[in-house]
């Protein structure tokens, strides 16, 4: 008998075998002089059988509690009623921690989710959100491996700015050795000064955002992949975004079926999701909205209901594109054949999940740019050093930011964005 066999391993290793599992207790239960005990690990669950004829193991599983660790020694024998058809008849327990009464049982589990997030520390050992957090995991390397295989430099942005890119209203101050700074709401003007160097950047990182009411899908601290093109248009902003979420959806679908069953998540919706993405214009989509009930101008933005309605209407991701400059930031580039409107799309995820992707084309002429921070009521001295990218060898460029937890609320088909990353910061939550 080598090592430890992970569960699952455990039936790879044949009726008969001996083998050491190591985990943690996630169900007990004593019927008929025996105890079963269902042993979780990474991988898996398997039932684990104590019989009384055997004292000292016995005494020994009858002190351990939900989520106490132990080592079980034991027989491979196949049981069509255990979870996965295997089980092991236990002969030693040579290891175990039996640990305090857990907190969490299985009718706190059903509890008010406030409960459950004040308790994410232990929480994220529940098959629920070891699923998710699996899922997160295969996402996030699948974004890595898309911008790397594409030729793209991942950098780093500073977390510490001085000027705001989306907005005022949203930033968390930070007194910085007496010298008022924020934390970032968005790598972008970072990677815009790096593609002058590498042409082609992106970064994982986390962003902030002063979030001032609770809503399903934001987050106070959300992570952030962020990417930038030299060169680039608003054409290529579309490519690249739907061949990158393809992409991480293909690798969810390759590597994560079993975890998406475990969420009840339906895959169909996912095995849809190829390029192209339908491109719908703002101004078609004011159209659509008001056919379905609302009563949107234009100019007005679109919001998380619109954009639930308008998700519906389609199986794909949508990229919206051509918002009006008012409902944008000042960096975005108008379009010189529409100036009322920007070189700006968002993508939106089906099913009612709304954004998760924001970008396009910046302004890179220097008078443009200066023109549009005043008209826009904002102080040009606040954005200095990224006025100062259109002076030197200024090119066209565009880039886009994905909100990373939003990706894996809607893949992971969740009902609330706290439940896409391990420990969810909004606004009335610190801790754990
Ligand atoms: N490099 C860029 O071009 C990014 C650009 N400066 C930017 O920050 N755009 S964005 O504000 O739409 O945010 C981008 C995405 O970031 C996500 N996002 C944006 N804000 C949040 C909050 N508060 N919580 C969770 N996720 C959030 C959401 O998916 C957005 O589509
Ligand atoms: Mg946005």
């Amino acid at each position: 008998m080598q090592g430890f066999t992970y569960v699952k391993d455990v039936a790879k290793a044949g009726e008969g075998s001996l083998v050491n599992v190591r985990g943690w207790v996630y169900r007990k239960r004593v019927t008929g002089g025996k105890i079963f005990i269902v042993i979780r690990d990474s991988t898996g669950v398997i039932q684990a059988v104590v019989s009384r004829d055997n004292e000292s193991v016995f005494k020994k599983a009858e002190q351990l509690n939900i989520e106490s660790s132990l080592i079980a020694t034991g027989y491979v024998r196949k049981e069509p009623r255990a979870p996965g058809g295997f089980e092991i008849q236990v002969t030693d327990i040579p290891w175990s921690f039996v640990g305090w009464q857990f907190p969490i049982n299985e009718d706190a589990a059903k509890a008010d989710s406030e409960y459950l997030l004040d308790m994410r520390h232990l929480w994220v050992r529940s098959r629920r959100m070891q699923a998710v957090l699996k899922i997160r995991s295969t996402i996030f390397g699948a974004i890595h491996e898309w911008f790397r295989s594409n030729g793209y430099y991942e950098v780093q942005a500073p977390m510490f700015i001085t000027s705001a890119v989306e907005g005022g209203s949203t930033l968390f101050e930070v007194n910085y050795f007496g010298e008022k700074a924020y934390l970032t709401q968005s790598s972008q003007f970072y990677l815009e000064a790096l593609i002058f160097s590498l042409e082609k950047v992106y970064t994982i990182a986390p962003s902030f955002r002063a979030e001032k009411s609770r809503t399903r899908r934001h987050l106070t601290e959300f992570w952030h992949a962020e990417a930038e093109v030299a060169w680039a248009g608003l054409e290529d902003m579309f490519t690249v975004t739907e061949n990158l979420i393809s992409h991480i959806v293909k690798r969810v679908l390759e590597s994560n079926l079993e975890d998406l069953s475990l969420l009840g998540r339906k895959t169909e919706p996912l095995e849809n999701v190829k390029p192209p993405f339908p491109r719908v214009p703002y101004d078609e989509a004011i159209n659509i909205l008001n056919k379905k009930g609302f009563n949107l101008k234009w100019g007005d933005d679109i919001g998380a209901d619109e954009e639930r309605v308008l998700t519906l209407e389609f199986t794909q991701p949508i990229h919206l594109h051509h918002f009006p400059e008012n409902v944008k930031a000042f960096y975005h580039r108008n379009d010189p054949s529409k100036p009322s409107t920007t070189l700006s799309v968002d993508v939106l995820a089906p099913e009612g999940y709304g954004e998760v992707v924001g970008g396009g084309e910046r302004i890179y002429d220097y008078d443009e740019l200066i023109n549009k921070i005043k008209r826009f009521n904002l102080n040009p001295e606040d954005y200095q050093w990224y006025i100062d990218l259109r002076k030197y060898g200024s090119v066209p460029h565009a880039g886009f930011g994905l909100g990373v937890d939003r990706l894996v609320m809607w893949i992971c088909g969740l009902d609330h964005i706290r439940d896409a990353l391990p420990f969810p910061r909004d606004m009335r939550r610190l801790k754990p």
